[in-house]
């Protein structure tokens, strides 16, 4: 008696579940570029036969930019992943991605961070300045920016200079021996203990050798490639691995907050700049709710500090091992500021001396750093348009398009290759594009590697200052030599083939794979020599 009518409900539901499927595959966000959706599938197919057809383990911004030029380079597209994950707007455009990030009438600091970011609160933990919101993150900035001001960070070069020996020591030995090695591996360390002693005050011994580094350093290693997209999906989902390395990462650092706590009750004219000493400034008692969030900001520095500057470094060190010209002049820069001698020493004490000079006369090396992020930018940022908020952002044709139930990526990748801006030759690495005599001006939201407004990078002069003092200390000491992915290409006689734009020909490309940030894929492998010029 009841079949016919449980039959009726049925169909009827199926209906409505079809019905709501039609609206949300075809209509929701009809207004959209996008690729022809799949009922069932959304984007989601479309997308899996892009990266199918890109290079193994590559970052996703690959199969992005595919969509991308299949659609005709619109200033963004639609990405319908559901019932995986939010419908996506991927952003290629800089004026849309600007509209973004600034401040707004209906979001004071900017559009709110994405569920996705959240993905980082396993490491970070929940009270982490980068998923902050509101009030919250404006007092957290607060707090936090004096340990960033101009003035600290370049009181910090001594401390930089003098974790750069390590770096220059292990550089030596590969020298010495003619192995080949990850590069990766050697700046990740050197980066992390810059960041330690920025964000702790520790030394986390992180370039003393597997055996003699702190438990911090293997445990954010171990983490960090947890993340890997060649673990697949997983990924995604909730880890027991993971949980248990951030438990004991937790004890660890919560065992330098209290340390920390006690010396500076201590002592409490002997406070600096550190993360953790202006995290504990005005605290009296060390309740375990503090404890939590001092330990939740450690993480997020160490977490956001080392990997971006290192691959910074990683991809600088290879662009100018590719580019003749370009190392050339780098290295003439750094022989008018500090004379032909290059030794470590003689570099340090150069710099030490008249830090504020040096830092504002390596105008060459700085336009390399600046390509150096444009064309292999380390991280970015996923917002979020919630539901019914009317948030409409103007695309460069004059059309709006209203941005609520979505994630909003901005694809720097694309942003920063745009030829509308950038040119013919925007793929290729031209520092020049950067210094005052360029004869094409760039609109400055078209450059993003920290993002804008006022949710950007805290972190981005400190890196600038890190790597000047990193390049200055190390490039005219070696001749670099990419082995495996991104190897040059050799002639008959064995010498190089150089292109007609200064480049050396190369034997394959060198790309991105994704963990949190986008890194070398095959960890930066090298060789060095001692440079013959080196004095
Ligand atoms: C090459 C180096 C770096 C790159 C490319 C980079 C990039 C970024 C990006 C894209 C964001 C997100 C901004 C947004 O969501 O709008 C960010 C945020 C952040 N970065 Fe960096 N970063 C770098 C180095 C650093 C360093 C050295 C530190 C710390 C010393 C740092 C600390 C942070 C923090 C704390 C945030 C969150 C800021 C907030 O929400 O107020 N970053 N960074």
């Amino acid at each position: 008696m009841f079949s016919p009518l449980i039959a009726g409900i049925v169909v009827l539901l199926l209906f409505f579940v079809w019905n709501r499927l039609i609206y949300h595959r075809t209509k929701q966000y009809a207004g959209f570029p996008q690729t022809p959706p799949s009922r069932i599938w959304g984007h989601l197919s479309t997308l899996i036969q892009l990266m199918k057809t890109s290079k193994s383990n590559s970052h996703f911004d690959e199969a992005f930019k595919k969509v991308y030029d299949r659609l005709g380079s619109p200033p963004a597209f639609l990405l319908d992943l559901r019932p995986f994950s939010s419908p996506i707007c991927v952003v290629c455009r800089h004026e849309v991605a600007e509209q973004i990030t600034t401040s707004s009438k209906l979001f004071q600091y900017s559009l709110p961070k994405s569920r996705l970011t959240g993905l980082v609160s396993e490491i970070t933990g929940l009270t982490s300045i980068i998923l902050a919101e509101d009030n919250n993150w404006k007092a957290l900035r607060k707090q936090l920016n004096p340990g960033f001001s101009h003035s600290y960070t370049v009181s910090l070069v001594p401390c930089i200079l003098d974790k750069t020996k390590l770096f220059l020591a292990n550089l030596d030995h590969y020298a010495s021996t003619g192995e080949d090695f990850s590069l990766d591996h050697l700046c990740t360390n050197l980066t992390f203990d810059i960041m330690g002693a920025v964000t702790m005050d520790t030394d986390m011994d992180a370039q003393l050798g597997e055996k003699n580094q702190t438990p911090i350093v293997r445990l954010f290693r171990e983490l960090t490639s947890a993340f890997n997209y060649r673990n697949g999906i997983s990924v995604l989902l909730p880890s027991y691995k993971r949980c248990r390395l951030v438990r004991h990462l937790d004890k660890h650092i919560k065992q330098n907050i209290k340390a920390k706590f006690e010396e500076q009750k201590a002592n409490p004219q002997n406070r600096s700049r550190s993360v953790l000493s202006l995290s504990l400034a005005e605290q009296n008692d060390l309740t375990s709710e503090i404890l939590d969030q001092t330990c939740d900001q450690l993480k997020t520095f160490l977490l956001a500090g080392h990997d971006t500057t290192s691959i910074l470094l990683q991809w600088t060190f290879y662009e100018l091992s590719r580019n003749i010209r370009i190392l050339g002049l780098v290295r003439l820069e750094l022989d008018e500021l500090f004379g032909p001698e290059s030794s470590p020493i003689a570099v340090r004490d150069k710099i030490l001396e008249n830090t504020y000079d040096f830092l504002q006369n390596m105008s060459y090396t700085s336009a390399v750093i600046k390509e150096t992020l444009r064309l292999h930018p380390p991280a970015a940022t996923a917002r979020h348009s919630p539901p019914n908020t009317g948030f409409n952002v103007r695309l460069p044709s004059g059309q709006t398009l209203c941005l609520d139930g979505l994630v909003l990526y901005n694809c720097q990748s694309i942003i920063h290759q745009d030829s509308e801006v950038y040119g013919d030759n925007a793929t290729e690495f031209i520092p020049e594009r950067w210094l005052e005599a360029s004869e094409i001006p760039i609109p400055p939201s078209a450059w993003r590697p920290f993002e804008r407004g006022p949710r950007r990078c805290i972190g981005q002069e400190f890196t600038n200052i890190e790597a000047l003092v990193v390049i200055a200390s190390v490039i005219r000491r070696y001749s670099w030599e990419k082995v495996g992915l991104g190897a040059t290409k050799c002639d008959d006689s064995g010498e190089r083939i150089v292109k007609a734009n200064g480049q050396y020909e190369l034997q394959s490309e060198l790309y991105n794979t994704m963990e949190l940030t986008a890194k070398p894929v095959d960890g930066m492998r090298m060789r060095v020599r001692m440079a013959e010029t080196w004095a």
